[in-house]
């Protein structure tokens, strides 16, 4: 079974179905730690959740869940365009409330201020969860993925609604630490460390990764919710951790930062990126090789 952010009809539950397998059961959890904590407590085998948007950013409730509680690893990400569907109750009743997941409204701002000026515009848990809400009647109309009309009879107000064209959101399929998915040649590794505060405290995470040649994807910072000005960086960069530099530079980041949590190595849905070429980091770690033998110089 796998778990996903829903109720039916979410941008995540189109995610999941690329990951699952043909017999594998989708069952759609309220919120994402919900859905993460299903999979902790082995009820799935593996959660889907969105992780952060090219629009909107990051996704709070995935980075903070996946960072509480016992660890779940990333096995692979999917990266979807995300367009966004008006819907309605049949019958043509003035709108009066909007309803959407946060980062839903604040990627049709625009439009809801042209064609919508005079709606109040409510958070939901989810963009199905609203469309739900409006066929409930507690709303009058929900931003929503397209498929949902397919869960919720309602009509279509409009469609392709989005301030910037090509938003993309990325989602990650995480799953209970086990085997590690194998190496590609274009993974992506996934780590969290808290930072000590002091001068220079994340240059030297970043260095390390720079000295390595390694190139850095994705970084976010929360805050630990204990003292003020205390933060956890999210750090993304290209690489398995398999392949020796990478690895290195985990041990590095762990011992800037003993409870650095590793969130996986795993396939990127999009190759691409700056590369630095492995062979000269293989070529020189075998020189040492040779130099530790005795048989080089
Ligand atoms: O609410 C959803 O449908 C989600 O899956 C989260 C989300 C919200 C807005 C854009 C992309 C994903």
């Amino acid at each position: 079974m796998l778990a996903y952010f829903g109720p039916q009809g979410t941008f995540t539950e189109q995610a999941a179905r690329g990951f699952a397998s043909p017999q594998q059961e989708l069952v759609p959890f309220d919120t994402v730690p919900a859905a993460l904590a299903a999979t902790r407590r082995g009820e799935t085998q593996a959660a889907c959740v969105p992780v952060e948007n090219s629009v909107e950013g990051a996704v709070p409730a995935t980075m903070d869940a996946l960072t509480e509680g016992e660890p779940l690893v990333a096995v692979a990400e999917a990266v979807l365009p995300v367009r966004f569907s008006v819907l309605v109750r049949p019958g043509g009743a003035p709108v009066r409330t909007v309803a959407s997941h946060p980062h839903a409204l604040a990627q049709v701002r625009h439009w809801l201020a042209e064609h919508l000026p005079a709606a109040d515009v409510v958070a939901t848990t989810s963009t199905a969860a609203a469309a739900r809400a409006v066929l409930n009647g507690e709303f009058d109309a929900a931003v929503s993925a397209p498929v949902a009309v397919r869960h919720y009879p309602l009509e279509v107000l409009a469609t392709d609604v989005a301030d910037v064209r090509d938003a993309k959101t990325r989602f990650l399929l995480v799953r209970p630490p086990g085997e590690l998915p194998e190496p590609t040649g274009h993974d992506r590794t996934s780590v969290v460390c808290t930072a000590a505060d002091r001068i220079g405290a994340l240059s030297e995470l970043l260095t390390e990764l720079a000295l390595r040649g390694i190139n850095l994807t994705r970084i976010e910072s929360r805050p630990t919710k204990g003292r003020l000005g205390e933060y956890r960086f999210y750090i993304d960069f290209d690489g398995h951790v398999t392949e020796p530099r990478v690895g290195d530079a985990l041990a590095a980041l762990h011992r800037h930062c003993p409870q650095t949590r590793f969130l996986g190595s795993y396939p990127k849905a999009e190759p691409g990126g700056a590369v630095a070429g492995n062979e000269q980091f293989v070529a020189a770690a075998e020189w040492v090789e040779t130099v530790r033998r005795g048989h080089g110089a």
